[in-house]
């Protein structure tokens, strides 16, 4: 345990000069720095440079980090990249804590993910979910990407309710959604090292392999991190000029909220059409509730209990911002007995959490919606074992207008068509590879069938 009071003396693995823990990071960070976890247990320092982060990676250090030390760890770590394309800061996910952040949150909360919001735009949801149907309804039988529906929809959703319009043409929101998560994704590298001659030094290991393993994935985001940023800032003036109003959340709103439904959207149909069995029982469920209606409503769902096991198991396997949004110390603060300086960055990994033996068992890898059904752990911050959108002070403020929006297209996705897998899919068998990025979800997209009952 640490005797000097100025330094971090966790439990940590070797790292190289310049570049720290950087090439353990491999494709996917929540994975690799669940592995070295094993080896370090679940509070570890790891250093992305030269920044020092701790990672926590089990249910009860994220207790002790969100709930006993909540006010302390309640800030955000400041990088280049944000800076550049997130106005330093001037959002709501990214912003110090402090009075600006609360103003901010409550202002969001209150003009558009309050429980009295998310009714409100009620018509909203409906409308583009029959406008969905329709279109799977014309596609019916054949094979069709069913990822690009869920994300136009997430995208049309989102636009209607925040910026009033929805935007077809002349802005690529898809495109711009992949290439910002991405970035925000890319871990803040360019920060973490002195300076960017760091990308070069990168690409010179790389092609020389001079230090005996190999860095590939870091510096290919690094160069994308580079060329991309000043495209995807002005695609964000156009959009703020054109409705005339202030930057003020609106990143946060696409950033973090349409990326992250549609993740999880994706991950919901992806697990169902791998296990029958679910999306059979599902169906039982939700053709028994609506005999008879040709649409779900809202009060149906509230009697769905299988649905919303369905969608809690598959955020504790997928949860979409694995990694969460970092977490930085405001002042020293004592955690197990180790001594933490102010301004610590701090990485809480919920995917090692949702998958952590000890909680959920041996089966814990595996897709099983039924574990869900006696139990009483919720995703809403009080169950540490389960905290797909985080707990504490910086909990997402739009959980309810998350999960009501995927409860219902859901519901309605099974209640009036059957799915499958086309017969050449090998996925089941392969299984489904990650994309990169700050939200996680599949890095091809979901082929799928869909046949009229
Ligand atoms: C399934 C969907 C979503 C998931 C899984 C999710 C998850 C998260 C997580 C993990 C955090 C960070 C919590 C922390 O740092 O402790 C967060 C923060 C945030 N989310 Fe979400 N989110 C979702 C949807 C949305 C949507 C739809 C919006 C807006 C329309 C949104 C807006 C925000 C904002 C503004 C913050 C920053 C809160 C703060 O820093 O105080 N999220 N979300």
């Amino acid at each position: 345990k640490n005797s000097n009071p100025g330094s971090i003396t966790f439990p940590s693995p070797p790292r190289l000069p310049l570049i720290g823990n950087l090439h353990q990071l491999g494709r996917h960070a929540h994975r690799s720095l669940c592995s070295l976890s094993h080896c370090y247990g679940p509070l570890m320092l790891v250093h992305f440079g030269r920044i020092p982060v701790l990672v926590v990676s089990s249910a009860e250090m994220a207790r002790d980090v969100l709930k006993t030390h909540d006010r302390v760890f309640a800030s955000r770590p400041r990088s280049k990249i944000t800076k550049k394309l997130l106005y330093d800061g001037c959002d709501v996910a990214l912003a110090p804590y402090g009075e600006y952040w609360r103003q901010m949150k409550s202002v969001c909360v209150l003009s558009l993910l309050s429980n009295k919001m998310v009714r409100s735009f009620r018509d909203v949801r409906d409308e583009e979910i029959s406008l969905m149907m329709k279109k799977i309804r014309k596609s019916s039988s054949l094979r069709m990407n069913l990822s690009e529906i869920l994300m136009s929809l997430t995208n049309d959703v989102i636009c209607r309710v925040a910026l009033g319009r929805k935007y077809g043409g002349e802005v690529n929101f898809k495109e711009l959604m992949k290439r910002l998560t991405r970035l925000l994704g890319a871990f803040s590298v360019g920060s973490t090292v002195p300076c960017l001659a760091w990308i070069d030094l990168l690409l010179a290991i790389q092609r020389e392999k001079s230090v005996g393993f190999e860095i590939d994935r870091l510096s290919i985001k690094a160069i994308i991190l580079v060329k991309g940023y000043k495209e995807i800032k002005f695609i964000f003036i156009d959009v703020l000029v054109y409705n005339r109003s202030s930057c003020f959340g609106l990143q946060d709103i696409f950033v973090g909220g349409t990326d992250t439904s549609y993740a999880l959207m994706e991950w919901v149909m992806t697990e169902l059409l791998h296990h029958p069995e679910c999306l059979n029982r599902l169906q039982e469920e939700v053709r028994m509730i609506c005999k008879g209606k040709p649409r779900v409503s809202e009060k149906d769902i509230q009697e769905m209990k299988y649905l919303k096991a369905v969608i809690k198991e598959t955020m504790r396997l997928h949860p979409p911002l694995p990694l969460m949004v970092p977490h930085e110390s405001t002042q020293d603060v004592k955690l197990r007995g180790y001594h933490i300086p102010a301004g610590t960055e701090v990485m809480i990994n919920a995917w090692a959490i949702g998958r952590e033996a000890v909680t959920w068992g041996p089966d814990a890898e595996e897709f099983r919606p039924e574990r869900h059904l006696d139990s009483s752990v919720d995703f809403r911050g009080q169950d540490f074992e389960l905290i797909p959108f985080g707990a504490g002070r910086r909990i997402c403020p739009a959980i309810s207008f998350a999960v009501v929006l995927n409860e219902e297209v859901l519901a309605n996705l099974v209640h009036q068509f059957d799915w499958r897998l086309p017969v050449e899919s090998t996925e089941v068998r392969t299984g489904v590879v990650e994309s990169t990025g700050i939200a996680v979800h599949r890095m091809f997209p979901l082929y799928a069938i869909a046949s009229t009952t």
